[in-house]
């Protein structure tokens, strides 16, 4: 087995996965003010970026050959509520950022939550009553987020919330207001992970949760045939693209879903697998360049099309070096 690996031009002839800047797509954080920037603290290295500062990012991510950039805002506390409401505001954060983008750096793909987690006062993706998260009253709201995202210039929107039957909900409502060209990429296979931990410090949604159970929507770890049926209810539904998230850990889940349906299949390295290689990065147990490569490399290996990191940036400088 070692003739084939004696030397760089006979590995690279016989590599069987390839990782290019174009199967990355960049999560980044929005928050309100100008001219303001601020790091998150559980993820060394991110930025939160007010709306003009992160048009400035996003375009650099362009111009390394990123396709696509991933927003999630951090609302004020003042704009929460039990329902969300400010998700379907036309003139919210998030809106506020796509047009900034699609002004700026018009040939970047903008990919969009749907799901009402940053809006809400208690954290939870949907609205909340007597501590249980109502299914279809939410499924309401997210069509109205869908479409206020979509006018603002969204291309692809992403429902993360796990509501049931919201696939099919939103495709109905972009396609009734005439948005047969927005692409869904389903969080399909969204797992009750504690991985998550670091992304709602950055956006703000912390411990905050109270009696509900994000486990009433979101899987169950210990399950891997529900997502194969997760994922076929929001393809029949309408979804162009299907996700698994966590990323690494559930690297099983995004071969078993690519290898069954041959869909589009994206996996999510979340801000949970990103704050702990960083961490062991920082310590120097890790090393920065090749622990960041591999990691990317595991989901094509896995059949992942793509992956949302919030190493894209430094990824692609490594890529286009
Ligand atoms: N809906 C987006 C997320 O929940 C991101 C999770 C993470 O990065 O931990
Ligand atoms: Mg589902």
């Amino acid at each position: 087995m070692r003739r084939n690996r004696q030397s760089d031009w006979s590995r690279r002839m016989v590599r069987e996965n390839t990782l290019t800047v174009d199967d990355l797509i960049w999560p980044v954080f929005v928050m309100g003010g100008r001219g303001a920037s601020e790091p998150v603290v559980s993820m060394p290295g991110v930025m939160r970026h007010s709306v003009d500062r992160l048009a400035e990012a996003v375009r650099e991510a362009q111009a390394l050959g990123i396709p696509a950039i991933a927003l999630f805002p951090q609302i004020d506390p003042a704009l929460k509520n039990i329902s969300g409401t400010e998700a379907t505001n036309p003139d919210n954060l998030v809106c506020q950022a796509i047009k900034a983008i699609k002004d700026a750096v018009p040939d970047i793909g903008v990919l969009c939550d749907v799901a009402l987690d940053p809006f809400t006062d208690h954290g939870h993706d949907g609205v909340l009553q007597d501590d249980r998260i109502l299914n279809d009253e939410t499924v309401e709201i997210l069509c109205g987020q869908a479409l206020v995202q979509a006018e603002a210039g969204c291309d692809i929107i992403a429902p993360s919330d796990m509501m049931d039957g919201r696939i099919g909900a939103i495709r109905r409502a972009l396609d009734a207001a005439g948005r047969q060209d927005i692409q869904i990429m389903a969080y399909a296979a969204k797992y009750a992970s504690a991985f998550y931990g670091p992304f709602r410090d950055a956006v703000g949604s912390a411990k905050t949760l109270g009696k509900a159970s994000k486990s009433t929507y979101q899987m169950d770890p210990a399950n891997t045939d529900e997502a194969l049926r997760e994922v076929v209810l929001d393809i029949a539904e309408g979804a162009d693209m299907v996700m698994v998230k966590p990323g690494m850990p559930y690297l099983d889940i995004v071969q078993r879903v690519k290898s069954s349906f041959a869909v589009p299949t994206f996996a999510y390295q979340v801000s949970g697998e990103y704050a702990m290689l960083k961490g062991a990065i920082q310590n120097g147990w890790l090393d920065n360049d090749r622990i960041v490569l591999e990691s990317l490399m595991a989901f094509k290996r896995a059949g992942a099309d793509g992956v949302l990191t919030y190493f894209a940036v430094e990824a692609a400088k490594l890529l286009n070096r």
